[in-house]
């Protein structure tokens, strides 16, 4: 039996070729696996850490290339943030409403959460100016679902295309609280009013269509804000003001890296694999749910809370997949999952429809038209709705030249399509899995052996 084989390939312009050489038969997945930290609770444990009174103690901190972008605007801006690369990162906080004036550009780097959640801070920041920028992906992403709420609570905000795109300048000012109601269910929205609210004298509410991510809700609460949720009406109200206090924090397994393992597991017959200490929030766990319809082995096992949120391992066996619509509520419950729930799909029997994810469009790639395209230079049935994809599985996928788009969580989710399909894929630019998941070939290499 020949073994598969995995090389990553450093090319010229410094960019990755990662190669996933398929053997023709007894390939499974087996082993008991860790993922790096969640990336939400990551960039939130360094943000509020930074506008706490005294010091906040990091564990398990992912050291991917986005929440290093958050320790470096937040750093600018005064807080002093211990070397990432150590098992427990503190954070010595500067207190809220204490922002120095950075002398050079904020740089989000390809990260909407930094981004978005940074400026609902700086916005509230008087007399003071910031200007913040990221790279080329982020900069066309939409930030006016940001800005004008903020500004409706009387922020000066300046940008390109009539203030919808960063490169922004930021004029900070005291602002006033608003009740906004979201058109879209987005945690970087509710999370960026929240925290201008809180630098805001009085209450801010959010009310959201559909319920997102609450990690903001629970930590900001932790680090002693005032906060009520009414879950009835998706709505959440901070009071302004208070004073946040420094918390060690402990995160959890980014569900949403779980993912590729989970799906990994679920296709590739013959395998078990155990990914232990992952983040399960409810706010979080869509991707189960819809893997669960799929008709796939996944059990929850060592189920407790961690630090204010709740942690399982996850136990996959390999099974027939069958088709199921994704559609509604669910879809801010896996909105990251969706390019790896396209693969399951592409192997699963009938045909999967996902609805409501317009939101794929401007993320850090549009995911909907690069998954689509991607997988069916393997051979993939996918066709594009406006507002997801239409998956027929069931056809053998075959190695091909494919690549990321620099998403990585195209980079990841072409390479799990790979160690099913036949004979060689080569994914382009693969280094972009380094944003939310930098061991992400070594931990495929281990589960393969
Ligand atoms: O708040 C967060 O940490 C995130 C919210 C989501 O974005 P939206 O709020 O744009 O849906 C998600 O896609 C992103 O990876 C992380
Ligand atoms: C969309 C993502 O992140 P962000 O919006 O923070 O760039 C993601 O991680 O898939």
């Amino acid at each position: 039996m020949s073994a598969i084989v995995i090389t990553l390939e450093t090319q010229a312009n410094s960019s990755d070729h990662l190669i996933i050489q398929r053997p023709a038969a007894g390939l499974s997945l087996q082993g008991r696996i860790r993922v790096p930290g969640d990336k939400s609770i990551s960039h939130r444990a360094l943000m509020l850490g930074a506008i706490a009174e005294g010091e906040t103690q990091i564990q398990g901190l992912l050291l991917g290339e986005d929440p290093r972008s958050t320790a470096a605007c937040f750093r600018a801006l005064g807080a002093e943030i211990s070397d990432l690369n150590t098992e427990l990162v503190t954070v010595k906080g500067i207190g809220l409403g204490n922002f120095q004036e950075p002398i050079n550009v904020l740089d989000a780097g390809n990260s909407g959460t930094t981004m978005r959640l940074m400026l609902g801070l700086l916005a509230s920041h008087p007399g003071r100016f910031f200007t913040v920028t990221g790279d080329s992906s982020l900069r066309s992403r939409p930030m006016s679902r940001v800005v004008k709420p903020l500004q409706q609570m009387g922020a000066q905000i300046w940008g390109r295309k009539g203030n919808t795109l960063a490169p922004l300048a930021i004029q900070g000012q005291a602002l006033q609280p608003i009740h906004y109601h979201s058109p879209i269910a987005s945690a970087q929205v509710k999370s960026c009013i929240l925290l201008a609210g809180l630098n805001t004298e009085g209450q801010t509410t959010v009310t959201e269509p559909a319920l997102s991510r609450d990690h903001s809700e629970r930590m900001l609460r932790a680090y002693g804000a005032e906060l009520s949720i009414d879950p009835d009406t998706n709505s959440v109200t901070i009071t302004g003001g208070a004073k946040l206090y420094g918390q060690t924090v402990i995160v959890p397994g980014d569900i949403s890296s779980a993912a590729f393992w989970l799906v990994a597991g679920a296709i590739v017959p013959g395998s078990d694999l155990v990914v232990e200490n992952v983040g399960v929030n409810p706010t979080r766990t869509g991707i189960l749910e819809a893997l669960a319809l799929m008709g796939a082995d996944i059990q929850l096992e060592n189920q407790r809370e961690v630090a204010g949120e709740p942690v399982a391992d996850i136990r996959v066996r390999s099974g027939g997949l069958k088709s199921c619509t994704i559609a509604g509520d669910i879809i801010p419950r896996l909105i990251d999952e969706i390019p790896i729930l396209a693969v399951a799909a592409a192997f699963a029997e009938g045909t999967t429809i996902i609805r409501d994810a317009e939101e794929l469009r401007v993320k850090e790639s549009d995911r909907i038209t690069v998954m689509a395209q991607q997988l069916n230079k393997m051979g993939a049935k996918i066709s594009e709705l406006p507002d997801g994809m239409e998956i027929t599985g069931g056809t053998p996928l075959v190695g091909a030249e494919v690549d990321s788009h620099t998403d990585h969580r195209i980079a990841m989710s072409l390479a799990i399509a790979a160690l099913n399909a036949i004979g060689t894929t080569t994914i382009h630019r693969a280094e972009a899995a380094a944003i939310s998941y930098p061991n992400f070939t070594n931990t495929l290499r281990e589960i393969c052996q």
